[in-house]
């Protein structure tokens, strides 16, 4: 924290259920749930709906509250920079200490919670994900190293792990797998949306790639790290968690992804401002839609994966 009073900043006005909830970054949190949900669904063992549901819920919670404490440590940052002027901090709306409160009662509670309805495995990795975002990402690496993200990104990769352990108690090649995906494609789908907030990092004074290294070296790194995501997507149909549909829809995903990231790559600055960074906005659209898609492919391989032991009893009985 570098202006401590924003932390002990009062509100402007009262508050309402809206802004609190969106101190739980609700619209990120929908696609680490998704996650999360295909991580549980794609486990080889039968969990009850109620059950699942419940898992999903928790992990949903302590992902949110794991927002707020995000939000209650950066306000500071996020007061200066444009995207995040308006969070409920910086516009004093939620006092910082209220969001303080409210993120760690709610990881506290997701945690024991998601323990007692599954299992201690599932519980530890979401307490351990809440930590890592919070006090490795956040509160350590977002300031210090251009890095950031890279080793960061590790907080977002785990909800499928924890979806896999709520069903199984344990992890798996195909869990690790299902990490592996969403960790390496954190830096492109990050990187992309840091080179058309343009100066929101330098005027936050936050070591960003796009800061430290510009953006001509950022949309390199976009390229590389796209092209060993796409090695590691195509890979993954042909072990347990893929199949036919999934390289159906990994080759056709990474192929839109390289054009895209080729295309970043040898853009200059002059040829984004003049289209107002199109390419980098569309690139990074493109990063949700990928994900979303490799983790529906898998949740769909899954299903398929049941249904023929489903057909291969019936035929036995
Ligand atoms: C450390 C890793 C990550 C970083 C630094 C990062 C950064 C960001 C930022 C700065 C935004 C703009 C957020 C805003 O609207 O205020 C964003 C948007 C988004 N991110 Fe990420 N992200 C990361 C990982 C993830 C992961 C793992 C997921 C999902 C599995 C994800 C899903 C999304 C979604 C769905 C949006 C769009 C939200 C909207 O529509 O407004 N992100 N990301
Ligand atoms: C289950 C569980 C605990 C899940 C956590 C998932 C997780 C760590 C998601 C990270 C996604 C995210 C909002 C990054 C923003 O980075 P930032 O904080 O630098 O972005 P900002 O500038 O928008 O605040």
């Amino acid at each position: 924290m570098t202006d401590a009073s924003l932390h002990s900043a009062s509100r402007d006005s009262e508050a309402q259920f809206g802004d609190y909830f969106a101190l739980l970054k609700p619209r990120v949190m929908t696609l680490v749930v998704f996650t999360a949900f295909v991580g549980l669904l794609a486990a080889p063992v039968p969990v009850h709906p109620f059950i699942a549901f419940c898992a999903v819920l928790f992990i949903a919670v302590g992902g949110g509250a794991s927002g707020a404490l995000n939000m209650w440590w950066d306000a500071d940052i996020d007061a200066v920079m444009k995207r995040t002027a308006g969070r409920p901090i910086p516009a004093g709306k939620v006092a910082p200490e209220e969001a303080l409160a409210l993120g760690i009662g709610l990881s506290g509670f997701a945690v024991l919670l998601l323990g007692l309805a599954t299992n201690w495995v599932a519980a530890g990795l979401l307490a351990f994900t809440i930590f890592f975002y919070v006090v490795i990402y956040t509160m350590w690496l977002k300031r210090w190293t251009p890095q950031n993200i890279v080793i960061g990104g590790a907080a977002g990769a785990f909800p499928p792990m924890i979806g896999w352990a709520a069903a199984t108690g344990g992890i798996a090649v195909e869990s690790v797998l299902m990490f592996c995906l969403t960790f390496m494609w954190t830096p492109p789908h990050f990187w992309a949306l840091a080179l058309f907030m343009r100066g929101d990092y330098d005027n936050a004074g936050v070591p960003m790639l796009t800061v430290t290294h510009g953006r001509k070296a950022t949309r390199a790194h976009i390229l590389v790290y796209t092209l060993l995501l796409a090695a590691l997507a195509v890979a993954i149909a042909f072990t347990g968690a893929g199949g036919p549909v999934y390289l159906v829809v990994a080759v056709v995903l990474n192929a839109l992804f390289i054009k895209g990231a080729l295309r970043i790559w040898r853009r200059t600055e002059e040829d984004a401002e003049a289209d107002n960074f199109a390419a980098e906005r569309g690139f990074f659209k493109l990063s949700l839609l990928y994900l979303f898609a490799h983790f529906g492919a898998i949740l769909v391989e899954a299903g398929l994966d049941r249904a023929g032991v489903a057909l291969s009893l019936g035929g036995l009985l």
